[in-house]
């Protein structure tokens, strides 16, 4: 562990960017404080730090997004000033966000063309480029394919062949394995290594310390807004990573008490959803009067089923998991678990009771808990306070209502309650949920769905985005509610997680459950696998309608 900046010795080539002593502050915030970086050209560079550390805003800095308060940037030895992204696209900078930003009924290359038809214009030559890229740093993207028949990893390849194709030498990826599978990982990574073989540089956020130590050459430690030291790849821990940026121990989602009733608490029954299907949104139910329409559910094309006959049944007590690359149904179990959706065919009950078509309000009130995939559009009210978005999905109930009129100062209490139990790092429950970290509006859902006590919890990636510290904390709460009987449906893209914390595991692929797993053998790698729709010797074929069966054990009866 080396504290301060690289050493680059004089003959070297100027470095890729130099950040000296970038200062911003937001109201009650100092986000970054007389921040210090050096990126070595041809490298990768890791930024690591708890969440609210100042990551993204040093990015947003870096790209022209934000104007910093104080310090300079210099790219390649020339010191420059950002007034907006195009400035810092125009000096060889590319961003690719953590929230792709691709139009889905485009192709790839009208995609990647958009906005940028001024350089290749959008005939042959544009496809010719998107080859010549693709082909250089090994992206295999193919131009004409359709964006929303692309996969995840698909599309972050074609958000990286944007950038390039806009000259971009400088690449700013934002937690960019956070949605990948193992193996796509591994692929994303080899990607990275043609980028450096070809000189250019790549600055990257990641919480996954493992991942880290793979790939980078450089990594940079930033805690409360300034920078702590650096670390050597080839030498650190991840351990040592951790406590030098949070200053706790690497946790482990491994847990293999089981707590596991014999007794149903969710049980679904055939669902089977088609696509097109009607949406019934209920965005009253969703958010506080007088709130924009937060109902973003789209309809999709139809023909296809996307969700194929499933039958599971989650006992009090239990965490199934849900392992299945983004895309093959999760959502529309969500959704149709939370009552966003209406299924074609099936049912499900609660507890013993029906609530395949009860409203969103009554299946929460009735005891679900809801942490979404997509916190900015299912979980938060991005412009409204915290204490606001801590009423968001839970109106009617406790502290929130007191015999059916909303309680404010209640409310308000219960908030600053979230934020000290959960951590969230805020100058107040006044600023709006834009304002915090990623991971710090995380900790506020997840403390805010907990304090319901729900008997049944929908977690959709209940740690992306947090660090290891707050994942520690998240883990914890789930594992002691689930000890209580709390059951939980838990969709996650980290596999270690899903391993760690199921006792039950099943693999959906294109709408079906295909595969059972042993979360106390399986590997990530045999997990990941299996999720491609590959079959994998180590893994059980789902027999739907035994898990179905399943359900009807009754209280006394052993499972
Ligand atoms: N637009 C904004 N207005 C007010 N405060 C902000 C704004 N953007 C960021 N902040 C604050 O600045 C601090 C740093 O936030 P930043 O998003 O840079 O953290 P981060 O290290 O990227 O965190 P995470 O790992 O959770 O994404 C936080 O306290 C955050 O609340």
């Amino acid at each position: 562990m080396r504290q301060g900046e690289c050493v680059i010795n004089a003959s070297s080539p100027p470095p890729a960017v130099e950040l000296h002593g970038i200062t911003k502050r937001f109201p009650g915030v100092v986000a970054n404080k007389d921040i210090a970086i050096t990126v070595r050209k041809g490298t990768v560079h890791a930024l690591i730090g708890e969440n609210g550390a100042g990551k993204s805003t040093l990015m947003k800095i870096l790209y022209g997004m934000q104007k910093p308060d104080e310090g300079t940037i210099a790219i390649d030895g020339e010191q420059v000033s950002f007034n907006t992204p195009g400035d810092a696209i125009a000096r060889g900078i590319g961003m690719v966000h953590q929230h792709f930003m691709l139009a889905d009924n485009l192709t790839v290359l009208e995609n990647v063309v958009l906005g940028g038809e001024k350089l290749y214009g959008i005939g042959a030559k544009a496809r010719k480029k998107i080859k010549e890229i693709s082909d250089a740093y090994g992206l295999g993207v193919r131009p004409d394919a359709l964006v929303e028949d692309l996969g995840v990893a698909d599309r972050q390849r074609v958000e990286i062949l944007k950038v390039l194709y806009r000259g971009a030498k400088i690449l700013i990826l934002d937690e960019p394995t956070a949605v990948l599978v193992p193996q796509e990982v591994d692929a994303l990574f080899d990607n990275l290594r043609e980028l450096k073989a070809e000189g250019l540089t790549v600055i990257f956020i990641s919480h996954k310390l493992g991942e880290v130590l793979k790939v980078a050459d450089d990594i940079t430690v930033i805690r409360r807004g300034t920078t702590v030291g650096t670390a050597d790849p080839k030498t650190a821990t991840p351990k040592q990573l951790a406590e030098l940026m949070v200053g706790a121990e690497l946790p482990s989602p491994e847990t293999r008490e089981s707590t596991v009733t014999t007794t149903p608490m969710l049980k679904v029954t055939s669902l089977t959803v088609a696509a097109g299907e009607a949406v019934v949104a209920e965005p009253e139910v969703l958010v506080p009067a007088g709130a924009p329409d937060s109902s973003t559910l789209e309809k999709v094309e139809a023909g296809r089923l996307l969700l194929d006959d499933i039958s599971l049944t989650i006992h009090k007590g239990e965490i199934l998991g849900i392992a299945g690359v983004e895309g093959n149904g999760q959502t529309e179990l969500i959704e149709a678990l939370m009552g966003m959706m209406t299924p074609d065919a099936g049912a499900i009950t609660l507890d013993g009771a029906d609530i395949t078509r009860m409203s969103v309000r009554k299946r929460r009130e009735g005891g679900i808990g809801y942490i979404p995939e997509d916190r900015h559009r299912h979980g938060l009210l991005l412009e409204s306070p915290l204490w606001e978005n801590r009423i968001l999905g839970h109106v009617t109930e406790a502290p929130n209502s007191k015999r059916g009129i909303l309680d404010l100062k209640a409310a308000r209490k219960d908030t600053e309650r979230i934020v000290r139990e959960y951590d969230v790092r805020t100058p107040g429950i006044e600023v709006t949920a834009a304002s915090l970290s990623g991971g710090n509006q995380q900790k506020l859902i997840v403390g805010r769905e907990m304090s319901h006590n729900p008997k049944f919890l929908i977690a959709a990636h209940p740690t992306r985005g947090v660090d290891v510290g707050a994942q520690a904390q998240i883990w914890d709460a789930i594992r002691e509610a689930r000890r209580d009987g709390l059951a939980v449906l838990l969709i996650s893209a980290d596999l270690d997680e899903l391993i760690g914390l199921s006792d039950t595991l099943r693999v959906i692929y294109r709408g079906r459950l295909v595969a059972d797993a042993d979360p106390a053998t399986v590997t990530p790698e045999e997990l990941g696998t299996a999720m491609t729709g590959a079959a994998s010797g180590h893994l059980e074929a789902t027999d739907n309608h035994s898990a179905a069966a399943d359900g009807d054990t009754t209280e006394d009866e052993a499972r």
